[in-house]
């Protein structure tokens, strides 16, 4: 920040009343002064470069204006990533973060979900052929997988890949309406091919969901190919600039080549050949739920950072009569509602940052063939997804109500990060659906330990415990806090492997018994995630040291004991936790929060966002936010002229009608 930048004075002495370095909390999470000084390069460089665009800001555009600029900004990002060089993800994600701020962007799947799940599906001569193309962006994708009438059960899928081997070509086909492919993103305008997945056809059998490459529109003159209907699926939610599309299908006739035939093939005589695990169709889906993850937990931590500012910023109302207004920061109720946020903001990170590593450690035994940890990461990976954009868009929402009206308003930055945020609960796997893949696995676990087999060792926690009651007291011992995490968990999944045994004794077969205890399942494995959260949160904080150490430990502790008194039920019905214990809790809470309370900026400062990823009248690093959203309104579109249009068309003959009538009424009764 500029030394001569004119901040807010209260943000000044919040800075100065920390008891720990931000900057040393900034190099833990960034990997180090090195790293940090980069990402702090990176960001301000594309920051400045995208002003010099001459883009408006986001919330005072139309829609297709704003598509209009996110193409515009992404081909300034794609060359200047080019001109620095740029290839690794990390440099890569956090150019990203800053031109586009909480924002989607139609080129989104371009490598998520196009090359991505290409170059695990496709065979080696495919990938020598196709993606040279795609990385130069003569090709541009997307994954069109879902349909109107199936998002969730992918067997459900109705579009057909059928294979003549007279021609030697697949013939894709949307049989009917609810068989359009409808919401991928960037399919509507933008892409002119994308991954089809469809139900492959051959010698008049069935052999379920496979992929394919399907050019959509001419590479010259973007114009839809024959037997292709596409489009624009409309205004949404959010995330307007991205032209999430529906596309049909007539007869589009492809190679067999087409088919990518890295795990299964179809000969050119039509024969099939099967994949060695069917699962690895799944493949690119399993990667998208772990950078979920990060998404969602970034999201909260801009969120967290702009309501912590603001409300040490904002002052409003007595504690003392005559004393003066305060910061709304020093109201108890502000901190109980923001300080878990900024714990869950911290949680979710760790948790990012250990699947991720996961993801790459696991990712290329798959590769090889070895698919003995794939359960394991298909289970994380959708639980954690789940559990993170949960949290993460509920946590938004709670940052929003925080800020009061201005938090109404799109100058915040609060509305588009919400509307962001919540749209990661559905896409990638509906989390209901996700979470319960998750208590399947949870599931199979118990039935391996029942009949003596091995289960990976973050599953241990199933195993029987020696001691049935918590240990807890006023310390709040961390290693306690997990114990009853994991006490939860255990309990909570073998209660709900007894009530399947029940439902099924009682003559239910396997899936009216799922579905009848479905709700004690997600209990189960939201129980068996947040543990997971618990874990990663307290590891990391193990890692460090001093001053930052006590302030992370007591985050932490915030973390654990919020979400303990949030499902107090679970922990007290079979008597692990005493009341006894449980009266501790909420006192503690509340010292967490006191305890907490000089350090919340800096907590936030350390997450090191710039302005221009905030993108927030109230989240300024300055702390000035009455000028920037005065600014903000007067750059409103309605104030481009003082007498309007519509005044003229509509306002006036409507006030006029309305007078002429009611002096007509008015002369009718004096008479
Ligand atoms: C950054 C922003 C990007 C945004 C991009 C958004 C892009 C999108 O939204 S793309 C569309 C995403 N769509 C989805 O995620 C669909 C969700 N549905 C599914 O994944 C599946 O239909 C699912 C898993 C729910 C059920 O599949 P189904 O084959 O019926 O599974 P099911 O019978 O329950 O399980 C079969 C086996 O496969 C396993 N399995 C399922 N998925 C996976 C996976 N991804 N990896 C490994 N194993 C898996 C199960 O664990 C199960 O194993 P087991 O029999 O040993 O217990
Ligand atoms: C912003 C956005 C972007 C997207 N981008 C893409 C994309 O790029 N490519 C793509 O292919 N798709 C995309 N999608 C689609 C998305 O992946 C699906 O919407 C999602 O997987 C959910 O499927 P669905 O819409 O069929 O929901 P449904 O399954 O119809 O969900 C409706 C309700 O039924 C419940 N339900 C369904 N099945 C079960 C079950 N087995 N057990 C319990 N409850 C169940 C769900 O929990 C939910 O409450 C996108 C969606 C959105 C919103």
């Amino acid at each position: 920040m500029a030394a001569t930048q004119l901040v807010n004075p209260d943000l000044v002495k919040e800075r100065q009343n920390a008891a720990f370095s931000p900057e040393h909390l900034t190099y833990f999470l960034y990997g180090g002064p090195e790293k940090t000084k980069r990402k702090r390069f990176l960001q301000n460089l594309v920051i400045e470069g995208v002003k010099k665009l001459g883009v408006k800001q986001y919330a005072t555009v139309s829609r297709e204006e704003q598509y209009e600029q996110a193409l515009q900004k992404y081909a300034y990002l794609v060359d200047t990533e080019r001109q620095l060089g740029i290839t690794n993800s990390t440099d890569k994600a956090l150019l990203h973060e800053a031109v586009f701020p909480c924002e989607s962007f139609p080129y989104i799947l371009q490598y998520a979900a196009f090359i991505n799940p290409f170059t695990m599906l496709a065979s080696e001569e495919q990938k020598a052929k196709w993606l040279p193309l795609m990385k130069n962006f003569r090709l541009v994708g997307t994954y069109a997988q879902t349909e109107m009438g199936h998002g969730s059960f992918l067997r459900g899928l109705e579009t057909t890949a059928t294979y003549d081997p007279s021609t030697q070509e697949f013939v894709l086909h949307s049989p009917t309406i609810s068989s359009i492919k409808y919401w991928p993103a960037g399919l509507g305008k933008t892409a002119n091919a994308c991954i089809v997945m469809a139900q492959l056809i051959t010698k008049g059998h069935n052999y379920g969901m496979h992929a394919f490459l399907l050019q959509i529109r001419d590479l010259d003159t973007h114009q839809p190919l024959s037997g292709i209907t596409v489009g624009d699926i409309g205004s949404k939610f959010g995330l307007s600039a991205n032209d999430n599309g529906f596309l049909k299908m007539d007869n589009v006739r492809i190679p067999r080549n087409n088919m990518l035939m890295r795990h299964s093939r179809v000969l050119p005589d039509g024969t099939y050949i099967e994949p060695k695990n069917d699962r690895l169709m799944y493949g690119g889906m399993t990667s998208i739920r772990t950078d979920v993850v990060g998404v969602a937990s970034r999201r909260l931590c801009i969120a967290v950072t702009i309501a912590i500012r603001y409300s040490a910023v904002r002052r409003q109302s007595e504690i003392e009569p005559g004393a003066g207004e305060v910061q709304v920061l020093d109201f108890q109720t502000q901190q109980y509602r923001l300080f878990p946020q900024l714990a869950a903001a911290y949680a979710t990170t760790f948790a990012s940052t250990t699947i991720s590593a996961f993801y790459r450690t696991v990712s290329p035994h798959i590769e090889r063939g070895d698919l003995q940890e794939l359960p394991m990461l298909h289970a994380l990976s959708a639980g954690l997804k789940a559990y993170t954009s949960w949290t993460c868009a509920d946590g938004v929402e709670v940052c929003r109500l925080a800020c009061g009206g201005h938090g109404y308003s799109e100058a915040s930055g609060l509305p588009k990060a919400y509307v962001d945020t919540t749209a990661a609960c559905t896409y990638e796997g509906e989390n209901y659906v996700l979470i319960l893949q998750t208590a399947r696995y949870l599931m199979k676990c118990c039935r391996m330990l029942a009949e003596g087999e091995q289960v990976p060792e973050v599953m241990d926690f199933l195993r029987p415990s020696t001691s049935e009651t918590s240990r807890l007291d006023a310390r709040l011992v961390m290693g306690d806090l997990i114990q009853a995490f994991a006490h939860r968990a255990a309990r909570m999944t073998r209660d709900a492997a007894q009530s399947m045994q029940t439902s099924i004794v009682k003559g239910e077969n396997p899936g009216q018994a799922w579905n009848s205890n479905s709700v004690q399942l997600v209990a189960a494995a939201k129980a068996f995630t947040e543990l997971h959260v618990v874990r990663v949160f307290a590891e990391a904080v193990e890692t460090m040291r001093g001053s930052l150490r006590h302030v992370m430990e007591s985050l932490w502790r915030l973390f654990a004991v919020n979400n303990i008194v949030s499902s107090l039920g679970d922990f007290l019905v079979d008597g692990y936790l005493s009341t006894q214990q449980v009266s501790l809790l909420e006192p503690a809470q509340r010292d967490l929060l006191k305890e907490l309370r000089p350090d919340a900026v800096s907590l936030v400062d350390a997450l090191d966002f710039p302005d221009g990823v905030l993108d927030s009248a109230l989240g300024r690093w300055d702390g000035q936010v009455y000028e920037a959203l005065y600014d903000y309104s007067l750059r409103s579109k309605l104030n481009e002229k003082q007498v309007l249009d519509a005044y003229l068309k509509h306002q006036r003959p409507f006030m006029e009608s309305q007078w002429k009538k009611h002096a007509a009424s008015a002369v009718t009764s004096r008479l």
